[in-house]
């Protein structure tokens, strides 16, 4: 079982550690060929403009979109659900190119500029149903997205509260000359959509691996359902250290 993760920029190395603390390989991906040899691929955060360009200048998009078309398990943090989301709001002038896939408009900086940047609790019940632990995850937002729309497929895995200074200016048409602003008391902030993971916040950046294992569970599904064969993924996912209570991020 190897994970690959976007290596272009952002918090690549950060999922990698995760991934070896549950036991997984993950392979730093930077070439659209380097995809054949994996089983399932995260896209990490950092700052999708950057990221897109760095994609497009090494022609790595028809590749991505077929990894995701042929419906092998691709998880998006933060700038990785930006390049998912079938729409992009809130983009810088020029638009970005997105691999899309996930039925979602996504606002790229909903919740403000990296000064607004913050942690919060959230509910995940979901996500304690199938890991166990706490029925909260801690949420690192930085610079964050948030999905303003989705799709009847798309299955919400958590949504956070919209800070009541912050009824945030979406743009509809993706023009950013005709804002719009929008009260929402909530947004969502993790989805899943077959094999599709997305999450605005990055777990990676805290010691809960609780979605880590949670995405390599749906590793597992996909690729059972797909071939039947047997991945050395689940021998002990079961009793794993990650199983006990974990509360404390990384960054206080
Ligand atoms: N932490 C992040 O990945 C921030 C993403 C950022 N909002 C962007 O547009 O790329």
């Amino acid at each position: 079982m190897a994970v690959g993760v976007l290596a272009l920029q952002g918090s690549y190395n950060e999922h990698i550690a995760a991934l070896r603390k549950i036991g997984a390989k993950g392979v730093e991906i930077r070439k659209g060929t380097q995809l054949q040899g994996v089983d399932a691929l995260i896209i990490p955060g950092g700052e999708s403009t950057t990221m897109a360009k760095l994609a497009e200048h090494h022609n790595l998009f028809p590749a991505l979109r077929e990894f995701v078309g042929a419906g092998k398990p691709v998880w998006g943090t933060c700038a990785g659900l930006i390049f998912l989301a079938n729409k992009a709001i809130g983009q810088k002038s020029g638009g970005q190119e997105l691999i899309g896939g996930l039925d979602c408009t996504v606002h790229r900086n909903f919740f403000g500029s990296q000064l607004q940047s913050f942690e919060i609790e959230l509910s995940v019940p979901k996500l304690a149903e199938k890991e166990g632990g706490s029925g909260t995850c801690r949420g690192v937002f930085i610079r964050a997205p948030a999905i303003v729309e989705a799709g009847p497929d798309v299955e919400v895995l958590a949504d956070c509260p919209v800070p009541s200074d912050k009824s945030r200016i979406v743009t509809p048409n993706g023009n950013n000359q005709e804002e719009e602003k929008i009260s929402k008391d909530q947004v969502i902030v993790a989805v899943r959509q077959g094999n599709l993971l997305a999450t605005a916040f990055h777990p990676e950046l805290t010691s809960d691996l609780r979605w880590h294992s949670f995405f390599l569970k749906m590793v597992k599904e996909i690729n059972d359902k797909g071939s039947q064969c047997v991945s050395s993924l689940d021998k002990d996912i079961e009793e794993r250290p990650w199983k006990r209570p974990l509360d404390l991020p990384i960054f206080e």
